[in-house]
């Protein structure tokens, strides 16, 4: 489904080049949860990064179903492939749940009529129950926000979800809920799961553990 082939990156900063992943092979199937970790500063964000097709690796090439992400355009692959839950949501917290998910159908360009009928099913999907659907986001938990950020990448049908430390701010049991989504995405529709986490709660559920360590990443 989606592979790293030969894949560096850099960044130079004050006038020095630094090398933040180096040589990284990996491919990543449909139907499985990943998990990234690594310490602080490894390079698991611009992983993700480079894997959603957000930046270009300096070397290597990043592939889609075969065909290099820069041929299929970023723009594109990023548009009808991928979806990125981020660190810090990107809710538009004025907005109720079903408003923020019907606006990514908007912004991404999704096709079909229904879009609010189609956001309310997705939301629902995630556990985010009704009377919740249409209130401001700002009104809801942590755990429901972060539910509808996930409703909100869901709302294109992506193959590939992106979520990075998506439990960070989340108590115990609700991250543990939260990881349920990821796995009943993975394991029961189908997609393919990638989750940068430090948590090792996280880390246990995944099918496969991928760590990163001075710019290689490892399995276990
Ligand atoms: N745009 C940038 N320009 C220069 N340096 C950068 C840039 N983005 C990241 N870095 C540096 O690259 C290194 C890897 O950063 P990255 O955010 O990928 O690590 P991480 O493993 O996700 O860290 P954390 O767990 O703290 O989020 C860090 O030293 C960071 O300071």
């Amino acid at each position: 489904m989606l592979q790293l082939a030969g894949v560096s990156h850099s960044y130079t900063s004050g006038g020095r080049k630094r090398m933040i992943l180096k040589n990284v092979s990996q491919s990543f199937q449909s139907g499985r949860m990943y998990a990234v970790v690594g310490p602080s500063g490894s390079g698991k964000t611009t992983l993700l990064a480079l894997a959603s097709g957000l930046d270009t690796p300096v070397a290597g090439k990043v592939r889609f179903r075969g065909d290099d992400v820069a041929e299929i355009g970023l723009g594109r692959y990023r548009n009808r492939h991928v979806a990125t839950v981020f660190q810090n949501l990107n809710l538009l917290n004025y907005m109720t749940a079903v408003q923020n998910v019907v606006s990514a159908m908007e912004i991404t360009g999704a096709r079909g009529g229904r879009k609010k009928q189609r956001a309310e099913q997705i939301l629902t999907r995630l556990g985010v129950e009704p009377v919740d659907q249409h209130r401001r986001t700002l009104q809801l938990s942590g755990g429901q926000q972060q539910r509808v950020a996930i409703a909100r990448a869901l709302a294109c049908e992506v193959d590939v979800l992106f979520a990075d430390e998506p439990t960070g701010s989340l108590d115990q049991d609700t991250a543990s809920e939260i990881v349920s989504v990821f796995q009943a995405l993975a394991h029961e529709e189908g997609k393919c799961v990638i989750v940068v986490t430090h948590s090792r709660e996280v880390a246990a559920a995944a099918d496969e553990v991928l760590r990163l360590r001075a710019g290689a990443l490892v399995r276990g």
